[in-house]
This record gives structure tokens, C-alpha cells and sequence, in this order.
């Protein structure tokens, strides 16, 4: 394949409901072009999990920071999702962009990366309308009895947390199947055929973007 020209790709989201195993296939993404990406690091009101680090997962925050942040327009995209706030603040884009953004491992990205987002689907519609014009894939569970048991198996989400979870999953498979029918949609079935199939996507657009 030609060598990639970063600074003309387009930025690259990916959304689908949570569990669904977003996290896990972007890990093996950056693992498999290290040069090649960069992570935005949203901001968050939830807590952090268990070997969750600030800075590295998210920048996490307070209600009233977050609230100030919107009312100065620092965010490219912000939504509530499950009772918290999640945005992606023009710096974190920003940083990656210029080559001081970080790696998903939160190693420094450095030198000019495409910009990488996992975001819910109420920031997908803001992006979607934004500057920013970027390519999106959905990761959607096979069904919702095995994004449930995902949910359960990683061990990181009270029952009630994987209720509010399950339920907005509901929404987002539907937004996908509508409004998001154009977009590129992986079905997480076998983690590594739906590694295969998303990095082909991945690439396959970044050599014809040259
Ligand atoms: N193809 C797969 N088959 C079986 N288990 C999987 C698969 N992909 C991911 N998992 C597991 O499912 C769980 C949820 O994955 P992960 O945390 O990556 O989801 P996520 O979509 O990033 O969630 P969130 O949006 O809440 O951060 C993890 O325990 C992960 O190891």
C-alpha cells in the first residue's frame, strides 16, 4: 500500500452501544499501525473505573467544569449519556492534529496522527454536522443477549449502570440501522474477523484519500 498522508485524512469515529467491545478493537487498531494514529481523550463527569487513568481514558471532571467548558464553546461535541456528561474538547482534537495528543495506551502520539474518537450517538449527530467532516464506523454487538452478557462479563458496571447501558443500546442499534445506514457498520461477532473487517475499512479509505 502507498504511504499514508496524515494530514490529508479525515478524522475517524467510532460509536456503537457501550460493551460492544469499541475499546477492545481500537486497542488492536493502534497496535497495528503505531505511527499512524492518535486518541481524542474525551472529558467525563462519571467516575473512574477500576485502572482507569485521567488523562489516559478520559480527562475526568466535575458537573460544574464541564458545564463551564460548554458555556465557553470548548467542546467539538458534547452529550449526557446514562446520567453523565461526555465531550471531546477542541484541544484534545487539536492536539492530535499538531502532534502532542497521546496514544490509546496514553503513550505520546507525536507527529502529526489521524484523530481517533469513541463517542456515543448523540455526539455522532454533532460530528456528523461539524467542521470536522469524518468518517464513521458503528461497532454493534451481534445481539443484545450478548452485548448484556459483555456488559456483566467485563465487571466494571453496577446492575444499574447495565440496565440504563442495555436500554440505550436499543436506540443506538436502531439510529444505526436508520439514519447511520450510510455509514460503515461492523458487527462484533469474532473479535478478530471484525478486527480484519475494520481495519480494512480503516485503511482501504486512507490510501484512496491520497
Ligand atoms: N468479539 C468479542 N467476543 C467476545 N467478547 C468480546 C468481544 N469484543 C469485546 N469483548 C469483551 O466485551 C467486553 C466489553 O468490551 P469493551 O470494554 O471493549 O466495550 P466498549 O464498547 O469499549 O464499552 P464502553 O463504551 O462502555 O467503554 C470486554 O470484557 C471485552 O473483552
Amino acid at each position: 500500500m502507498a504511504p499514508v498522508d496524515v494530514t490529508a485524512a479525515k478524522p475517524i469515529v467510532f460509536s456503537g452501544p457501550s460493551g460492544t467491545g469499541k475499546s477492545t478493537l481500537l486497542k488492536k487498531l493502534f497496535a497495528a499501525h503505531p505511527d499512524l494514529f492518535g486518541f481524542s481523550v474525551s472529558h467525563t463527569t462519571r467516575k473512574p473505573r477500576a485502572g482507569e487513568e485521567d488523562g489516559v481514558h478520559y480527562h475526568f471532571t466535575t458537573m460544574d467544569e464541564f458545564e463551564k467548558m460548554v458555556a465557553e464553546d470548548k467542546f467539538e461535541e458534547h452529550a449526557k449519556f446514562g446520567g453523565n456528561c461526555y465531550g471531546s474538547s477542541r484541544a484534545a482534537v487539536q492536539a492530535v492534529a499538531e502532534g502532542q495528543g497521546k496514544s490509546i495506551d496514553g503513550s505520546p502520539a507525536q507527529g502529526h496522527r489521524i484523530c481517533i474518537f469513541d463517542i456515543e450517538m448523540e455526539g455522532v449527530k454533532q460530528l456528523k454536522k461539524s467542521r470536522l467532516d469524518p468518517r464513521i464506523c458503528f461497532i454493534q454487538p451481534p445481539d443484545v443477549q450478548t452485548l448484556e452478557q459483555r456488559l456483566r462479563g467485563r465487571g466494571t458496571d453496577s446492575e444499574d449502570s447495565i440496565q440504563k447501558r442495555l436500554a440505550q443500546a436499543k436506540n443506538e442499534i436502531e439510529y444505526c440501522k436508520t439514519e447511520g445506514k450510510d455509514d460503515k457498520v461492523v458487527v462484533n461477532d469474532d473479535l478478530d474477523r471484525a478486527f480484519k473487517e475494520l481495519d480494512e475499512w480503516v485503511m482501504k479509505d486512507l490510501s484512496s484519500q491520497n
